[in-house]
Parts: structure tokens; C-alpha cells; sequence
């Protein structure tokens, strides 16, 4: 068994560590235990990656003992990770510890995670081993784990639920046999935030040598405390946080390190701690994440969902556009997002609307402001939400006017399992009718291909989308379609039971609003 030693990363950081909070990520392991949230080498490569760039102090890439798969992880990320510290999981197993240092073995800078359940419960069913039996494995596994490296964390899984007589001793002994951090799970997520932080003070007061190691904490969020039980361990003098990106992790998951990192960042005033997080590259990590995963952010999930910095209710889009500090604690900058997004939606009032309007290119009198607001009211009545096409829709309907060059008279289409979609159409152009038919790829494209022969144009089709304004079989279905054409665009919106139909008519919609742009700018005859 070889002996690597190295700079102990984790004397230098008790050193300097004051009130910085070691940030250790275990969206990897822990994150990775999440039912359906295996990753492979290559993306978990990209991911820590990303913690890296974002200064992760510590980052658990793995479990190496539970499969080939794992064991790789680790091993190619500690090839290429040179500024976090690589940590690789071990139960209290010589095998499981020699498999993590020998995947852990190219890292610049290693840490190797034991860990054995010291609660009741965990020792009488799970391990079926006695107090002694447990306090004598972790004489030898932390022991054995400093045959490879100066960084050695131990951890007593559920020590939550652990007595706290035992627990003291355990660390003790942790400590004397080379652990540098000692790591206090919540492990079921059972603890509440003052019973933990009253933990935490014990074991300082309690534990002789505890000044030689850090003391860490990894809380569970089953109760919806994680972030809580992680802050207020911090104030009890804990100082390295166990988390994951967006809060992945076993059942509930972890403790988010976006929560902790900018609770940090936006209550200094009564939590004075730092990370070394860039805090701007928080919502990069979470999309990344998210994608790699497939596990959607909800909305309202804090700092990183879709809804975090966005506002729909008029009086607080009212507000933010006067002053962000109205309704905003914190930059969206500050995470990583350009700017706070306006929601257009029932609630939103006319400060907001105009807005969006400056935003999408429209400056409107008074007037025309107020009977697009109206209108824009009657469509969010309808609609969840009103995208900025919608928008567009109905500020160019307005320009646009009674402008109907082109008009369906008559559509005819064929589809189904046996032939190629076919469509029949004619259309009055300037007050005469044409006649087309095509065959397409679907029904909607066979009747576009008709429209086209008639009335022909460059324009590309940019946008084409159907959303429902009802539920049910029978909803009515709204289709916005976009053209653009020598740099300008316009848009086509139309409903109807039928999405086919409701699809020609917005793109007979576009047209027309194309034609009365055309007649602005250069007053042309219509090639029909
Ligand atoms: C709280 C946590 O997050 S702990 C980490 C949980 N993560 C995982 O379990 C993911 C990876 N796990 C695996 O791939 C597998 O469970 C392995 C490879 C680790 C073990 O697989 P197996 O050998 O088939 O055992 P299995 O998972 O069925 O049972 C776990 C065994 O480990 C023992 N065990 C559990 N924790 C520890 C520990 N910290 N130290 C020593 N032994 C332990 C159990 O008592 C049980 O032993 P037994 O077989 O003698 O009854
Ligand atoms: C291995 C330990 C730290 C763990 O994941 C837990 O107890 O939840």
C-alpha cells in the first residue's frame, strides 16, 4: 500500500478559515442517488468541470466501490480537476476505501470520505454491529484511509438521531486516528434547525481535539429545513456545508448550495460568512444540471426556478420598474441572469405592458397604448400566459388595421395513415380568386404550400407554435406564426377548434401585415 502524501488542504483551510465556509458539492454522489439521475462520465466530467470554474472547494465525484462506472468518474475527474479538492466516498471497508484511493490517485488534491452509521437504529439493523464493533471500524477505516492521504473526512451517518455521549466519542476517536474534517449528517433530514445547531455547540464544547479538524454539516431536506439547518450549524460554528446543485440528492435532496451560498451574500448583515463561490455562475450550474439529469427545476424553487426573478402581478412589476430593490432581495445579476423578467399575464398593469412594449420595439401614444392594453387584458383572460408574440400579434393587428388584401374563401384538405397530406385552397387576393393545390409533408404544410404558389414570397417562416386557450379535446387552439423578410418581421396570430385551420389563417394573417410593411417602405404591386 503506497503512501501518498500531500499539502493538506484542509489545515490550510482551518487556518483561513474564520468565517469562510468550506462549500463541499456532492451533486455527484449524493445528487447522483436521486432515483433517475445517473449521469455518465462524460457529463459528470462537464459538471465538475462547472464546479471548478464556480470555486467548489470540495468536490465528491463519487462513490468508487459501487460500480466500474463510478470508479471511472472519479478517476477521469481527478485527472482534470486541479483547483478543488477531488473526494471520493468509502464505507467503513477496507475495499471500499483502497477501491477510493486508487481511483482518487491522479487528483492534485484528494480527499477520501468514510463514513459508518452510529445511531441506534443504524447500528442494531443495518450494520447488526455494537457500539464497540462501529467505534473499533472507525479506528480502522479512518486510520487506513490516512495510508493514502492527509485529507480524510468521516462521517457518522444519521449522527442526528445519534446519542450524543457516543457521538462525541466517535469523533474523538475519528480525529485521533487522522480525520481532518468530521462531517455531522441529517442523514433522514429529522433534525430542526435550533435542536442542530444545539449539536453543533455540543460537540465543540465536548470533543477534547476538535479544534484539529473542521466540522462539517449534511443535512437532508425531508422537512423542507435543510438550507435552515445547514445556516444555523454555521452560526454554531460548523464550517464546511454538504450540498448540490438545485438540492438533488437522496429522497428530498441536499441542501442547495445556490440557498446557502446567496443567503450568505444577502444577510451578511447577520450571517458574516463567505464562500468562494461565483455566485454568478449559479444559474450556468443549475441548467447544466438540470439538463444532464432531466430533473426540471420547479418554477418557484428559491434563486434558481423560472419564477425566481420574475414578476406578473402589476403592482410589483410596477415597483421593480421603478426601483428592483422593491420586490427584489437580491440581483439576478448576482446569480447569473441578465436581467429580472417581466411576466406578461392577467395581473400585469400598463406600467408593465409598456415596457414590454419598448422592449419588443413598439413606442405607442397614449391612446393606442390604452386600446392595446384593453385588448391585451381580454387575450390574458384567456391565456396562462401572454408570450411576446402575443404581444406582437396584437400591437401589428392594430397597426395592420382592416388591411385585408388576402382572404381564405375556401380550404379543402385530405390526411390520414394511407396518402400524402393534400390541400385545396382558394384564396381572394386584392378581390380575385386564385385557385392552388399541393401535396405536403402534413396537413398544415400541404395548405402552406398551396397559400405560396398564390401568393408568393421570401419570407422565412421563424416562428410557428399552437397553444391552447381552453382545456379538453374541443380546446380552441391559438397559432402564432412569425415571417420575416428583409429584416422585418411580423406576426400572425388566429384561433379556431380546428389547428390546421387556425394555422392558415395566421399565416394568411402574417401575410397581410407583410404586404401593408411592403406598401410603407416601397409601395409595390402584389405578385399573386
Ligand atoms: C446516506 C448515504 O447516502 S450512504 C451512501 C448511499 N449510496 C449508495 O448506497 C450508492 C452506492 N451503493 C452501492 O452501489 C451498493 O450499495 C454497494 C456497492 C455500496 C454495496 O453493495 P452490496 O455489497 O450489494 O450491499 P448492499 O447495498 O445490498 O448492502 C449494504 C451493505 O453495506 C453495509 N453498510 C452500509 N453502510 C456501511 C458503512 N458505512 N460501513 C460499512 N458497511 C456498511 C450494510 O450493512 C450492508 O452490509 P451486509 O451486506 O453485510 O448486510
Ligand atoms: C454518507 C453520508 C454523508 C450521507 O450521505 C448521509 O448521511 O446522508
Amino acid at each position: 500500500m503506497s503512501n501518498q502524501t500531500q499539502a493538506h488542504p484542509a489545515a490550510s483551510i482551518r487556518e483561513a478559515i474564520d468565517d469562510n465556509v468550506v462549500i463541499f458539492d456532492t451533486t455527484l454522489r449524493d445528487g447522483e442517488q436521486s432515483p433517475g439521475c445517473s449521469m455518465t462520465t462524460p457529463e459528470k466530467i462537464r459538471v465538475a468541470e462547472t464546479l471548478e470554474a464556480m470555486r467548489v472547494d470540495v468536490i465528491e465525484a463519487g462513490f468508487p466501490i459501487a460500480s466500474e462506472g463510478d470508479f471511472e468518474a472519479v478517476n477521469e475527474i481527478s485527472k482534470r480537476i486541479k483547483e478543488s479538492v477531488v473526494c471520493g466516498l468509502a464505507r467503513a471497508a477496507a475495499g471500499d476505501i483502497d477501491r477510493a484511493a486508487e481511483a482518487l490517485k491522479p487528483a492534485a488534491r484528494r480527499r477520501i470520505h468514510t463514513f459508518i452509521g452510529t445511531s441506534p437504529l443504524h447500528r442494531e439493523f443495518q450494520l447488526q454491529l455494537d457500539k464497540e464493533q462501529v467505534h473499533q471500524r472507525i479506528i480502522d477505516s479512518v486510520s487506513r484511509a490516512r495510508r493514502y492521504t492527509d485529507d480524510v473526512e468521516w462521517s457518522g451517518m444519521d449522527a442526528s438521531r445519534t446519542e450524543h455521549d457516543y457521538l462525541f466519542r466517535c469523533v474523538e476517536t475519528a480525529i485521533n486516528c487522522g480525520a481532518t474534517t468530521i462531517n455531522i449528517p441529517d442523514t433522514v433530514g429529522y433534525a430542526y434547525p435550533e435542536e442542530f445547531a444545539d449539536l453543533i455547540r455540543a460537540i465543540l464544547n465536548n470533543v477534547p481535539n476538535i479544534d484539529k479538524a473542521v466540522l462539517s454539516v449534511h443535512c437532508h431536506n425531508d422537512l423542507g429545513l435543510a438550507t435552515a439547518n445547514s445556516i444555523l450549524a454555521v452560526k454554531a460554528g460548523a464550517r464546511q456545508i454538504e450540498c448540490t446543485i438545485n438540492g438533488i440528492g437522496e429522497r428530498a435532496g441536499n441542501t442547495a448550495l445556490e440557498e446557502v451560498v446567496m443567503a450568505f451574500k444577502t444577510r451578511g448583515d447577520l450571517l458574516p460568512f463567505k464562500s468562494r463561490i461565483v455566485s454568478q455562475d449559479i444559474m450556468k450550474a443549475s441548467r447544466l444540471v438540470s439538463a444532464i439529469t432531466g430533473f426540471k427545476v420547479q418554477p418557484n424553487k428559491a434563486i434558481v426556478g423560472a419564477n425566481a426573478f420574475s414578476h406578473e402581478s402589476g403592482i410589483h412589476q410596477d415597483g421593480v420598474l421603478k426601483n428592483a430593490a422593491t420586490y427584489e432581495i437580491m440581483k439576478p445579476e448576482d446569480v447569473g441572469l441578465i436581467k429580472t423578467s417581466l411576466v406578461m399575464g392577467k395581473h400585469s398593469g400598463r406600467h408593465a405592458f409598456k415596457k414590454k412594449l419598448e422592449e419588443l420595439g413598439y413606442v405607442l401614444g397614449d391612446n393606442a397604448l390604452n386600446e392595446a392594453f384593453i385588448r391585451f387584458k381580454a387575450l390574458a383572460d384567456k391565456k396562462k400566459e401572454v408570450f411576446d408574440e402575443d404581444i406582437v400579434a396584437l400591437v401589428d393587428d392594430e397597426i395592420a388595421g382592416e388591411s385585408q388584401r388576402i382572404r381564405i374563401k375556401d380550404l379543402d384538405i385530405v390526411c390520414g395513415t394511407k396518402r400524402r397530406p393534400h390541400a385545396e385552397i382558394v384564396l381572394e387576393v386584392d378581390g380575385q380568386d386564385h385557385v392552388a393545390s399541393a401535396d405536403g409533408d402534413g396537413p398544415v404544410d400541404s395548405a402552406f404550400r398551396c397559400v405560396q404558389s398564390i401568393v408568393a414570397h421570401k419570407a422565412e417562416l421563424e416562428v410557428f407554435t399552437i397553444n391552447a386557450i381552453t382545456e379538453g379535446i374541443d380546446a380552441q387552439a391559438t397559432v402564432t406564426v412569425r415571417l420575416a423578410e428583409g429584416g422585418k418581421s411580423v406576426v400572425g396570430q388566429a384561433a379556431d377548434t380546428d389547428i390546421v385551420v387556425a394555422s392558415i389563417k395566421a399565416y394568411v394573417a402574417a401575410l397581410n401585415k407583410l404586404l401593408v410593411k411592403r406598401e410603407r417602405t416601397a409601395p409595390a404591386a402584389l405578385s399573386a
